[in-house]
C-alpha cells in the first residue's frame, strides 16, 4: 500500500501544504506559508444560446465565451470552440496534430478500416522518438537493419508506412530533424501562440510555454484529431501559480517546477489547466518555460501555460513554420493580445515565493517527493499517518534508502541527461558549464556512466557547432543520438535492477527507467554535479569565482543561433497512397443517422467480482509497463495488467497481487481506495489491459484526467465515489462479494441489502456508453460547422494552414474544400 499525498522530511517539508476541500471538489489548500497564500475563486458563468440539432442527444448551442475580463486559457479555448452542446460539452479545432511511432498505429489502423482520410495533413507532423535507438546514426542503411528490437522495428515500420500511405509530413530516422516530439515542435516553429495543440501523449503540455492550449490526448483521439482535426473536450477549471521575487544561485526552471509539485502535489492540478505567472517565469527563457510547462502534467493537470512575449516572439521568428512578412505583422499583433486581462478570475490560486526554492532532487517514487538537495531523506516514522507511512515505506525500500540519510550521500550509477524536460541547447550548456566548472582535466566520477542525449538531430548539430560534444566527451559522458532513451527506456537504454540514476527526465515511478531501476529527478546542472562526484551533489559548490576562473581558463566556446541549421526546406505534405471511402457531400445528401453504431461496446450494467485496491496515485507505468507499448494492436494486454506487481521480477512467478488470487482473477470491478487513478502516461493501452482482463468499472476517489477520458473511449465506465464510499465498497469486495453497477440508474449496488450508493456521469458520455455511440461518428455530423470554422480561421490566422516554407499549401476556398473534404 501507499499513500501519494505530499511528505516531506521535516527539515526539508515545503512551508506550504494542500488542505481544505474547494466547492470544485479540489484538494485545496490552506497553507501555513504566507507566501504561497492559496485563493479558491468561482469561475464567472455565461449564459449558452441554444440551437437544435435533429437528434436530441446531440444539442449544440452557439460558442459560449467567458464575458470579460477573461484568462489566457479562456481567450485561446473560446478562440477554438466550434460548438458547446448544451451540457457544456465543447467541441473544439485542434491546430496541431503531433504524431509519434508508439500511441498511433491502432488510430491510424481504426482510419484505414473505415476508409477514413487525414483531415488536415498540413496541421499534421509526425516523427520517431520512443524506440529509436540512441546509438551512432553513421552506418545507418535503413530502420529494417537498424533497429534490432523487433518490436521497436514494427512500430517505427508501421508509422513510416502510415505517413506515406496518409500522407503526413515525417521527420524520420535519416531526417536531422528528428528528435522527441516535443522538442522539434517549437524548433520548427510549428507550435504557435494561441494554438491547439495536442498529441498522443502527456508531455504536450510542453507546448503550452508558447502561449498555445496544448495536451496530451489517448489513441482514440488522436484517430478523432487525425478524421476530424477536432475533439470533444469539456472546459477546465483556471490555476494560476505566481511565482516572484529573485531566485537563489545555482536554481533553475526545473527545481521551479519541482518545488512546486512539492507544494501542490501530483493531483493538486486535476481538472485544471494551469497558468504560470509572475516576474521569475517572464524572466525564463523559452527553454526553460518548456521545461517548466512539460512537468504540468506530473502536477495533474491537463495543460500549462505562459503569456507569449517578447521572449517567444524572439524564440519564434525566422523559424521555418512561423509565419513571416506581414503575415507575422499579423500574427504577432494576435498573439500580444494572449494574457490574462486585469482582474480574470482563477478557480485556483497559488502563490510561490522564488527565495524558497533551492536546487532539488526527488527522494522517492512520485514526482511530488521533493527536497532540497539540502535535506535528508524523510523518516516514515515520524508520519502519523498509517497510509502515508506504509507508502513512505514502501518508497523508501524501493529507492533503497535509510531514512534520516543526507541526500548529498546518496551514490549514483548513471547520469541521463536528456528527455523532453531538459534536453535542449541551454540544457546541454547548462550541463557544460558545469564540468568546465571543475576544470581542465574534469572527468566523470569512477564507476559512473553519464549519458547525453539531445532532444533533437538539430540540437545535437547546434551543441557540437557550439563545442559542447567535445567537454562533455572528453570529460567521459557518452554523446548520443536524438530520442526519448533513457526517460522511459522503450529503446535499449535502461537501467538494471537496482542502479540508481540523477535524471534531467520527469518521470520517477517505479521501473520507469528499467525494472527495479532508481531515479533521481534534477536539473541538467545537477545531474552534471552528479557525474562529476558520483552523488547527488548541491549544484552551488561548482558555482562562484573559482568556478568562473576554471570556466574562463577552459575553451573558449562560441555561441551559435539555432537558426544556423533550421535550413532543411519543407514541402507540403506528400501526396496520400490512401483509398479513400467514397462518401457523399453533406450538401448532396441527407446526414447520416446520428446514432450510427460502432465497435465501442455498451455500457449498461455490470455485475461481478471487484477487485480491491488500496494504492494512491496508481500511475499508468504502474498499470501497463513500458514493454507492453510496442504493440500494434488494442488487444492481448490481459498479462501485462499491473505486470510488476503481478509476477515476481526474480522468477517470474505470479505474486501474491489481489488479481492473481481468487476470486479476484474472475474480476470485473476494481476499487480503490487511493486518489488520482491512472496519473501519468497517456497511454491508452492502460485502459485496454484492464478491459482486456475483464475489468469493465473501475471505482475510485478521483481520477487522472487523460486516463478518465481514454476509458470512456473503449466502453468503460469510471465512478468517482468519496473516500469513504470507496472504502466501503471495497470491504464488500475483501469478502469477495458481488458489485452490480448500474449505469442507465446511476447507482453502485451493493450485497446484503446494503443501500446502494448513487453517483454522477457526464451526460452525454453516460449517453454515448449505453448506447455504444463512437465519438468519430457523432463528430462527423458536424462537418459543416468544422468546415465553416476552418474558413473563418482561414481568414483570421492564415498562417495556421499549410506547412508553407515554400509558400503554403493552396487551400482551397470553402466551397471546393467542402467537396475535397469529402474525397
Ligand atoms: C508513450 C506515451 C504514451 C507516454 C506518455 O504519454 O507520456 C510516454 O511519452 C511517457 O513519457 O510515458
Ligand atoms: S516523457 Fe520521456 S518518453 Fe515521454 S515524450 Fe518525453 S522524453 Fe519521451
Amino acid at each position: 500500500m501507499r499513500n501519494r499525498s505530499p511528505r516531506f522530511s521535516s527539515e526539508t517539508r515545503p512551508r506550504s501544504r494542500l488542505v481544505a476541500a474547494s466547492k470544485f471538489g479540489l484538494q485545496y489548500i490552506k497553507r501555513s506559508n504566507p507566501h504561497a497564500a492559496i485563493t479558491s475563486t468561482p469561475n464567472p458563468s455565461s449564459s449558452l444560446l441554444s440551437f437544435f440539432l435533429p437528434n436530441p442527444h446531440f444539442h449544440f448551442t452557439m460558442p459560449a465565451p467567458v464575458a470579460a475580463p477573461r484568462t489566457l486559457y479562456d481567450k485561446v479555448w473560446d478562440d477554438h470552440v466550434i460548438d458547446t452542446k448544451e451540457d457544456g460539452l465543447s467541441l473544439i479545432y485542434i491546430d496541431r496534430h503531433l504524431v509519434h511511432e508508439v500511441t498511433s498505429p491502432q488510430a491510424f489502423e481504426s482510419l484505414r478500416q473505415a476508409g477514413r482520410a487525414v483531415r488536415r495533413p498540413d496541421c499534421t507532423l509526425a516523427t520517431v522518438d520512443h524506440n529509436v535507438p540512441t546509438s551512432s546514426r553513421k552506418n545507418f542503411t535503413n530502420v529494417q537493419s537498424f533497429i534490432t528490437q523487433p518490436d521497436s522495428r514494427a512500430q517505427v515500420q508501421a508509422l513510416e508506412e502510415n505517413v506515406k500511405e496518409f500522407g503526413l509530413t515525417y521527420f524520420g530516422m535519416t531526417d536531422r530533424r528528428q528528435g522527441i516530439v516535443h522538442v522539434i515542435g517549437p524548433e520548427e516553429g510549428f507550435t504557435l501562440p494561441g494554438i491547439t495543440c495536442v498529441c498522443g501523449d502527456s508531455h504536450t503540455s510542453t507546448h503550452g510555454a508558447f502561449g498555445s492550449l496544448a495536451f496530451g490526448i489517448g489513441t482514440s483521439e488522436v484517430e478523432h484529431v487525425l478524421a476530424t482535426q477536432t475533439l470533444l473536450q469539456r472546459k477546465a477549471k483556471n490555476m494560476r501559480i505566481t511565482v516572484e521575487g529573485t531566485l537563489n544561485e545555482g536554481v533553475t526552471s526545473k527545481d521551479v517546477v519541482l518545488h512546486i509539485i512539492g507544494v501542490i502535489g501530483t493531483a493538486g492540478g486535476t481538472g485544471c489547466v494551469l497558468e504560470f505567472a509572475g516576474s521569475v517565469i517572464r524572466g525564463f527563457s523559452m527553454e526553460a518555460r518548456m521545461s517548466m510547462c512539460n512537468m504540468s502534467i506530473e502536477a495533474g493537470a491537463r495543460a500549462g501555460m505562459i503569456a507569449p512575449d517578447e521572449i517567444t516572439f524572439d524564440y519564434l521568428r525566422n523559424r521555418p513554420l512561423a509565419p513571416k512578412g506581414e503575415e507575422w505583422d499579423r500574427a504577432e499583433a494576435y498573439w500580444r493580445t494572449l494574457k490574462s486581462d486585469e482582474g480574470a478570475k482563477f478557480d485556483v490560486e497559488v502563490n510561490i515565493r522564488a527565495e524558497d526554492i533551492i536546487p532539488t532532487v526527488t527522494w522517492g517514487t512520485s514526482p511530488q517527493d521533493v527536497v532540497p538537495i539540502t535535506g535528508t531523506v524523510p523518516d516514515p516514522a515520524k508520519i502519523s499517518d498509517p497510509v502515508t507511512r506504509a507508502s513512505v515505506e514502501r518508497s523508501l525500500k524501493y529507492m533503497g534508502l535509510t531514512p534520516g540519510a543526507r541526500m548529498e550521500d546518496v551514490k549514483v550509477d548513471k547520469i541521463f541527461i536528456g528527455s523532453c524536460t531538459n534536453s535542449r541547447i541551454e540544457d546541454l550548456r547548462s550541463a557544460a558549464k558545469i564540468v568546465l566548472a571543475v576544470g581542465p582535466d574534469a572527468k566523470v566520477a569512477d564507476g559512473v556512466y553519464a549519458m547525453i542525449v539531445p532532444g533533437s538531430g538539430l540540437i545535437k548539430q547546434h551543441a557540437e557547432a557550439e563545442g559542447l560534444d567535445v567537454v562533455f566527451k572528453r570529460a567521459g559522458f557518452d554523446w548520443r543520438e536524438a530520442g526519448c532513451s533513457m526517460c522511459l527506456g522503450m529503446n535499449p537504454d535502461q537501467l538494471e535492477p537496482g542502479e540508481r540514476c540523477a535524471s534531467t527526465s520527469n518521470r520517477n515511478f517505479e521501473g520507469r527507467q528499467g525494472a527495479g531501476g532508481r531515479t533521481h529527478l534534477v536539473s541538467p546542472a545537477m545531474a552534471a554535479a552528479a557525474a562529476m562526484t558520483g552523488k547527488l551533489t548541491d549544484v552551488r559548490k561548482f558555482l562562484g569565482a573559482e568556478a568562473q576562473r576554471q570556466i574562463a581558463a577552459g575553451p573558449k566556446l562560441k555561441l551559435a543561433s539555432e537558426l544556423e541549421f533550421l535550413t532543411d526546406p519543407v514541402l507540403p505534405s506528400p501526396a496520400p497512397e490512401h483509398r479513400v471511402k467514397e462518401e457523399v457531400s453533406p450538401e448532396s445528401k441527407p446526414l447520416p443517422p446520428i446514432e450510427t453504431p460502432s465497435s465501442v461496446e455498451k455500457f449498461v450494467i455490470v455485475k461481478g467480482i471487484a477487485a480491491p485496491l488500496h494504492i494512491d496515485n496508481v500511475d499508468t507505468d504502474m498499470i501497463i509497463p513500458k514493454q507492453f507499448l510496442k504493440t500494434l494492436k488494442r488487444t492481448g494486454l490481459a498479462n501485462a495488467l499491473f505486470f510488476t506487481l503481478r509476477k515476481d521480477p526474480r522468477t517470474g512467478e505470479d505474486t501474491d497481487f489481489i488479481l492473481n488470487r481468487e476470486p479476484y482473477t474472475q474480476s470485473k470491478i476494481l476499487v480503490c481506495t487511493g486518489a488520482n487513478f491512472g496519473c501519468g502516461s497517456s497511454r491508452e493501452h492502460a485502459p485496454w489491459s484492464l478491459n482486456d482482463f475483464g475489468i469493465r468499472c473501475i471505482i475510485a476517489p478521483s481520477f487522472a484526467d487523460i486516463f478518465r477520458n481514454n476509458t470512456m473511449q473503449n466502453g468503460m465506465l469510471p465512478v468517482t465515489l468519496s473516500k469513504e464510499e470507496c472504502k466501503a465498497l471495497a470491504e464488500d469486495a475483501e469478502a469477495g462479494l458481488e458489485l452490480e453497477v448500474d449505469l442507465e440508474k446511476q447507482e453502485v449496488r451493493r450485497p446484503n441489502g446494503k443501500p446502494a450508493i448513487p453517483f454522477t456521469t457526464d451526460k452525454f458520455r453516460r449517453h454515448c456508453l449505453l448506447n455504444g455511440l463512437d465519438d468519430i461518428a457523432l463528430t462527423l455530423q458536424k462537418d459543416s460547422s468544422i468546415a465553416e470554422f476552418e474558413g473563418r480561421r482561414s481568414q483570421s490566422w492564415p498562417w495556421l494552414d499549410g506547412l508553407g516554407y515554400k509558400g503554403k499549401i493552396p487551400i482551397a476556398p470553402l466551397a471546393q474544400r467542402k467537396k475535397k473534404m469529402d474525397w
